[in-house]
């Protein structure tokens, strides 16, 4: 069951639900979604001359990563192509009976501004702040200033608690994110691996 404005305020209300902070109820409480804002930080992405970039490899992940700050009152260009890592400026906490899936708002979807290249799912448990994957797939660009509504959260009720929510004993690399994080997927071996075992 996907929570309504109704059931989202109530879960607000009893707090195991957070998303903070929340300056206007009437603009950021949608019929079944709570509209996220821009923060003022992003990472880009450098040419670089490594051939290519090994998801392992943490050294070669950061070296391919810049953080910018936008100074307050100026916009981030997003320019036709880019694609940038920002966050939301809320910071969220999903209760083990939820899960919560990050979308774009169709207004900015309009300007061919998409705020999810793949990833969108929030796991029951997760606390944080939201890294948005940004990319502009127009031919203009596009100017996004920190603060406005830019992606959207929807919230799915599980049928039962997960046993072992995000931030538990298992991969749980992004807990606590606090502003863009870029991939941490070297640490997947950390938590268990991800390679199949040679025959
Ligand atoms: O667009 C997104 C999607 C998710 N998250 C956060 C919340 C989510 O709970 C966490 C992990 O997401 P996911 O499980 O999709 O990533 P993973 O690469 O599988 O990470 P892990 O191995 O830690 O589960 O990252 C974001 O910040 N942005």
């Amino acid at each position: 069951m996907i929570l309504s404005d109704a059931d989202i305020l109530q879960r607000l209300e009893d707090g195991d639900l957070v998303v903070d902070p929340i300056d206007d109820l009437d603009l950021q409480i949608q019929p079944a979604s709570v509209d996220l804002r821009l923060g003022k930080e992003f990472l880009e992405f450098q040419r670089t001359n490594i051939p290519c970039i090994h998801p392992n490899s943490e050294q070669e992940v950061d070296e391919y990563v810049t953080e910018t700050v936008v100074e307050d009152g100026d916009d981030f260009i997003l320019h036709p192509g880019d694609f940038v890592l920002g966050t939301t400026y809320e910071r969220v906490e999903i209760p083990a009976d939820l899960i919560a899936h990050v979308e774009g708002r169709s207004s900015l979807g309009r300007l061919a501004v998409v705020v999810h290249a793949t990833a969108g799912l929030c796991d029951p448990g997760y606390r944080g702040q939201i890294t948005l994957e940004l990319s502009n797939l127009g031919t203009a660009p596009v100017a996004l200033t920190p603060g406005m509504r830019i992606s959207q959260l929807t919230f799915t009720e599980l049928k039962t608690e997960a046993e072992r929510p995000y931030g538990s004993d298992r991969g749980s690399k992004y807990q606590d994110q606090d502003g863009p994080q870029a991939s941490r997927i070297q640490s997947d071996d950390e938590f268990g691996g991800d390679q199949l075992e040679r025959k």
